[in-house]
């Protein structure tokens, strides 16, 4: 379905590109049809950045993605855009993804016509009913929607293009504690009803043990560890501290140690974690760290 090999994207700002930040390094993901793989790590571990390249919305500095056997690294522009339709962005923000002077009708028609679907008004009034909203909801303006219905039309229009892949970028964390199951719930039911696959983006751990059928932890620009249970029987001791909600200032991901980048605040390092480790798979787990090569 989705796959992407040695994902990498080097962001440069300042004087003469002289600044860089390495916000993914040399990821490998797999996502398979109908599958839920959360993503999970700390603020600023290139989780967002890891999305919008599986998606295309930003161009990869290296690496390769395919998808349902494109690759879409090496599409032409014309192609990539047909493409689209079937990969999807759900935001954390909605409100800075809907144009703030149109009604959330056009908002909705807008990307049905692009592609040449029926944007009729019984298609949009299908559409809304499916994520709980009614037909008043059509004529307002996004300022005069809840969050949570913000974050439902947001998922009305994902869905309405018929994706195969969504990325969910923190769907829920923006909502008041009351919304947040409620919106999750709606993405689980349509995941199944459609078949989906999606990449949960979460800072929220018991939230991705619920909805994932697996989950990737992610740590200064790579993946440490991923498999199914992870959060039962953690291997990495990153997802140790994560699970013990040990807080820690945000990882710098610029210029990065020749060694394990979890180095300085690993409590089990020891003299090969000077060299970085690569990924092993052990007992069906995949997991970045000298203790387990
Ligand atoms: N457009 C950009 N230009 C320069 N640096 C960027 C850009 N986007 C992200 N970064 C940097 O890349 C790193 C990863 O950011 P990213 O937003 O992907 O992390 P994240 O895990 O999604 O964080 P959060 O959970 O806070 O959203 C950070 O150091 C961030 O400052």
């Amino acid at each position: 379905m989705l796959k992407a090999k040695g994902l990498s994207k080097i962001f440069t700002s300042g004087l003469l590109s002289k600044q860089r930040v390495n916000a993914v390094d040399n990821v490998d993901i797999e996502i398979k049809q109908g599958e839920i793989l959360a993503l999970v790590g700390e603020s600023g571990s290139g989780k967002s950045s890891l999305g919008r390249l599986l998606l295309m919305l930003m161009q990869p500095t290296k690496g390769e993605i395919h998808f349902n056997g494109h690759e879409l690294t090496k599409m032409k522009k014309k192609d990539l855009r047909k493409m689209r339709k079937k990969m999807q962005l759900i935001p954390q923000h909605p409100e800075d993804s809907l144009d703030p002077l149109w009604k959330i009708y056009s908002s909705l028609a807008e990307p049905l016509r692009i592609h040449g679907l029926d944007a009729s008004k019984n298609t949009l009034l299908k559409l809304i009913e499916m994520v709980g909203l009614r037909e008043e909801h059509l004529y307002r303006y996004p300022h005069e929607l809840s969050g949570g219905e913000l974050q439902r039309v947001m998922i009305a229009r994902a869905i309405s293009l018929r994706p195969k892949f969504i990325v969910c970028d923190e769907p829920t964390s923006m909502l008041d504690m009351s919304v947040q199951a409620a919106i999750a719930r709606m993405l689980l039911a349509l995941q199944e009803k459609f078949g989906l696959s999606y990449l949960f983006i979460t800072h929220d751990l018991e939230l991705a043990k619920i909805v994932a059928h697996r989950t990737a932890v992610m740590y200064a620009g790579q993946i440490v560890e991923e498999g199914v249970d992870v959060f039962e029987s953690p291997f990495h001791p990153y997802t140790e501290m994560l699970l013990k909600g040990v807080k820690e200032p945000p990882e710098s991901t610029e210029k990065p140690p020749g060694g394990c980048r979890f180095y300085d605040k690993c409590p089990k390092k020891g003299p090969k974690c000077l060299t970085s480790p690569e990924m092993v798979t052990v007992n069906g787990r995949k997991v970045r760290c000298h203790l387990f090569a």
